[in-house]
């Protein structure tokens, strides 16, 4: 009966291009295989995959919701037209996007990065313009990102695609003077920008001395299972580096002490970040185990968007492209802001 209901999900999965036609299930240990179509699905599917490690009943019911994402609504009462402050306080509803920062020059050359500070390759810069394309109808009141310019660039570039036209600028409050000195003094000017946070604590975890290596070298010289587990593993770290548990200890942190009161206060959110700084976040989103994280890889460039509502993070997938319906379509909130900036850009 499960076995049916799985396959018929994974059915209409492919009808809709999201996986290939060679992925299914295996009938022996319970896991499900896919082959991605569409990069936005990676993080889904990677979680599935964990999913099934826990129960195969729920992981269906996962493939289920996917299949059916487009038809999810649910309201969301802070769009940012800058002129909705109020409601947005009383709603305690937000919406939160994650984006791993572009390919980097050191991702081309397949080296340990770490907390070294690289800058993107042109793909990287596409990618981070297409992200920005994919999320150019949902409001952002607030940028955070790391100290690294990699994810800087991604976040700037990506909204030189939003549609509000907000200006992101970086605050300066790192001694009174950058603070005094970078004071604008218009208050309409104001509500026209997005405070960007940038913050150490998001940045990559610190690599150790794997960092500049080349990946494939080290898993020649290590062997491919030691170098699995200082990539992936939970809490073994690479050598006098940080494991993903030292990362989560400072990035999750810095979430629940600075951008949750925000999301609390009903402001929407974009972090731009790293693939292990954001995979300890997500681990405290979705509330991974050690195991299950493992298996969460997240692609450059993908934006992922969540739902902050009632005190519990609502994870809506990745926005495919800026015109597909089901994009505007997570929240009935969401629809509205897009049809709102619509009749404002048109007047
Ligand atoms: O720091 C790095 O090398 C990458 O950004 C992340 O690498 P990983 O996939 O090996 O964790």
């Amino acid at each position: 009966m499960a076995a049916a209901a799985f396959h018929q999900a994974i059915g209409t999965l492919q009808s809709r291009g999201c996986v290939s036609n060679s992925s299914g299930l295996n009938r022996e240990n319970g896991n499900a295989s896919f082959r991605l179509i569409s990069k936005g699905f990676k993080l889904d599917i990677a979680l599935l995959r964990r999913e099934t490690y826990c129960s195969r009943k729920r992981s269906f019911g996962i493939i289920q919701a996917l299949a059916s994402q487009t038809t999810i609504f649910d309201p969301i009462s802070s769009p940012s037209d800058g002129t909705k402050s109020d409601t947005k306080k009383k709603s305690n509803e937000a919406a939160l996007i994650l984006i791993r920062h572009g390919e980097s020059m050191w991702n081309e050359k397949n080296l340990f990065t770490g907390c070294v500070d690289v800058p993107l390759t042109k793909k990287g810069v596409e990618e981070a313009i297409e992200a920005g394309k994919r999320i150019s109808n949902i409001p952002v009141d607030m940028i955070y990102t790391s100290a690294l310019i990699r994810a800087q660039m991604t976040a700037m570039l990506a909204m030189t695609e939003h549609r509000r036209k907000k200006v992101p600028i970086i605050v300066h409050n790192e001694s009174e003077q950058a603070r005094a000195w970078s004071q604008i003094f218009s208050e309409e000017t104001k509500k026209q920008c997005i405070p960007v946070v940038t913050a150490w604590q998001l940045n990559e975890r610190m690599y150790g001395e794997l960092q500049g290596l080349n990946k494939q070298e080290t898993a020649d010289r290590y062997g491919k299972e030691q170098v699995h587990e200082w990539r992936r593993s939970y809490d073994i770290p690479p050598p006098n580096g940080e494991s993903l548990e030292m990362c989560a200890e400072r990035a999750v942190a810095y979430f629940k002490e600075y951008i949750e009161p925000q999301l609390l206060s009903g402001k929407n959110v974009m972090i731009a970040a790293h693939g292990n700084s954001l995979r300890s976040i997500i681990m405290y989103l979705d509330k991974l185990t050690s195991q299950e994280v493992i298996s969460l890889e997240l692609s450059t460039g993908i934006p992922m968007l969540y739902i902050f509502k009632e005190g519990r993070f609502i994870r809506r997938g990745s926005p495919v492209a800026p015109n597909e319906a089901g994009v505007y379509a997570y929240t009935k909130r969401l629809a509205q802001y897009r049809q709102k900036l619509d009749e404002m850009l048109q007047s």
